[in-house]
């Protein structure tokens, strides 16, 4: 069942200083059904933020629309939550303060606070550090905070920027495995923008693939790999190649890949 629509989208800013305007997105379609995991995957500038953002309800497109759950996007919303690069932590707050930002901003007393985190602290495999502050934490368990935090309100849809792109390649392995196993307690749905092939394909039943100036949406494409995944397998490669073909178009396409097994929607 579609949970997002995002239909016909443009965004156009206008730059004063160079008395220009940049297409950000032209004319961006995409579908992205409940509990499905969608990896925004493109170059710097292509455009993947600003779409997360109008998804997120931050930005307003200047043309086209977007819809989630039924409703036309006009601002954020409880439904969205989102979990950016650097995870904002409030720093002389401890860690189950921090996730309990938004019941605080609701007024709810500190004992039942206290009480609605802990499942999700538990959740991000943060328990035993409810009282550490964010200053003692490493920058993995900083971002899962973040993701504890957005959790919390139960939203439809988790929106990520690019969450993991501090972390070293085996805390971000770790947290892959870690995301995708919260993904599927909470049944949620996830638009993920990355601009790593491999982080793309290690997570997403989906991966966007877009192109840079103006931002537009090259392939949608579906995943069809076994979890865990495995980066060394043939067919992660083959779907990689794939990938860096349609990122770098001039280059020569390869001459076998074996995508025959998966249907790739061009949109
Ligand atoms: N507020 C703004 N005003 C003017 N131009 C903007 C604004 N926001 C984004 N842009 C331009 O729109 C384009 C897309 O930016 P966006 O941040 O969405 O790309 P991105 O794919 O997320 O890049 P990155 O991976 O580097 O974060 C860029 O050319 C950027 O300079």
């Amino acid at each position: 069942m579609t949970l997002i629509t995002v239909d016909k989208v443009s965004r156009i800013y206008d730059d004063r200083q160079r008395k220009t305007q940049v297409t950000a997105l032209d004319n961006v379609s995409l579908t992205v059904g409940r509990n499905e995991f969608l990896c925004l995957l493109g170059p710097s500038g292509c455009g993947k933020s600003t779409l997360l953002n109008m998804i997120a309800g931050f930005d307003m497109p200047t043309q086209g629309t977007v819809n989630v759950g039924g409703q036309v996007v006009q601002g954020p919303g409880a439904d969205r939550g989102v979990v950016f690069q650097q995870p904002n932590l409030m720093p002389w707050l401890p860690v189950w303060e921090n996730v309990a930002f938004h019941l605080k901003m609701q007024n709810m007393g500190k004992a039942l606070r206290r009480e609605r985190v802990q499942r999700f602290i538990e959740m991000v495999g943060l328990k035993g550090f409810e009282n550490h502050f964010p200053s003692e934490l490493s920058g993995g368990m900083n971002q899962r905070v973040g993701i504890a935090r957005a959790l919390l309100m139960n939203p439809e849809v988790i929106l990520m920027d690019e969450p993991f792109g501090a972390l070293d390649e085996q805390t971000k392995m770790d947290m892959h495995a870690e995301l995708v196993r919260i993904w599927r307690e909470s049944k949620s749905t996830i638009v993920f923008v990355t601009h790593g092939i491999d982080e793309s394909l290690a997570l997403g039943t989906h991966v966007a693939v877009m192109s840079a100036r103006p931002g537009r949406i090259r392939e949608l494409i579906p995943i069809e790999l076994d979890r865990p995944r495995d980066p060394t397998s043939a067919v992660f490669n083959d779907y990689k190649r794939h990938i860096l073909s349609l990122l770098r178009p001039e280059a020569p396409r390869p001459e076998a890949i074996n995508l025959s097994h998966n249907e790739s929607h061009h949109v």
